[in-house]
């Protein structure tokens, strides 16, 4: 079973950004959210990885397998590399795979504390906790910001080879070219009426 969305509307602060949205990813694909600044990416993600709930419709997918990834890398400065993704493994009640350090270009950088990795390297130890904590519906929000294009290049081979083609499916909110092939849907005729959850203009106050 993969990702199914049926006549969603998401909300932010009580304002409606989104309205009828109705889409489904099947396991092993990827979908790409395209629309400009505010439109309501970063919510629509929230809302799908259920962090909160829509004003109408209904998101499934299976239970306990989705993560969502976001701006924040969440990372601990403190630990090393190894140590942030044994971390994670644990949380996870998984293992670090070996092949994440080559996939995620950490292997030069293993016992360095994270807190002293440039952006793009933390960066990419954000997106290789994807790896080790085995979740099959990602929910990846702009996952390569400050990635240099050989990063980039390296982070859609990982989805590509190691998790779409394990039967992982992700929606991803990128305003680049990750060259996934994989289908887009732009947002812009789907911002919602200011009345599409019942008429509430407190966000305008
Ligand atoms: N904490 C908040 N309180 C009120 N409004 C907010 C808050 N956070 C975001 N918004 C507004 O909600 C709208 C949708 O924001 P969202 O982050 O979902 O857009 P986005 O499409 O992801 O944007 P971007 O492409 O710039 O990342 C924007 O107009 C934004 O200003």
């Amino acid at each position: 079973m993969g990702l199914i969305v049926s006549d969603v509307t998401v909300a932010r602060s009580g304002a409606p950004l989104l309205a009828g949205l109705s889409f489904t990813v099947a396991e092993g694909t990827a979908l790409v959210l395209r629309g400009p600044n505010g439109i309501g990416k970063t919510t629509l993600l929230r809302t799908l990885a259920g962090l909160q709930p829509p004003v109408a419709g209904t998101v499934t997918f299976p239970d306990d397998s989705a993560a969502y990834a976001s701006h924040a890398d969440g990372i601990k400065a403190q630990l090393t590399v190894v140590e942030n993704l044994r971390f994670w493994a644990e949380v996870h009640g998984s293992t670090v795979p070996d092949t994440v350090y080559q996939a995620f270009e950490l292997t030069d950088l293993k016992d360095r504390l994270a807190g002293t990795l440039s952006a793009g390297q933390k960066r990419r130890l954000g997106l290789a906790r994807l790896g080790v904590i085995g979740r099959k519906v990602l929910f990846l929000d702009e996952p390569t910001v400050s990635l240099d294009a050989f990063s980039v290049k390296g982070f859609a081979r990982w989805l590509r080879e190691e998790h779409l083609a394990r039967g992982g499916l992700a929606v991803i909110a990128t305003h680049i070219d990750l060259g996934l092939e994989a289908p887009e849907l732009e947002l812009s005729p789907f911002r919602a009426a200011p009345d599409a959850a019942g008429g509430s203009d407190e966000a305008f106050l």
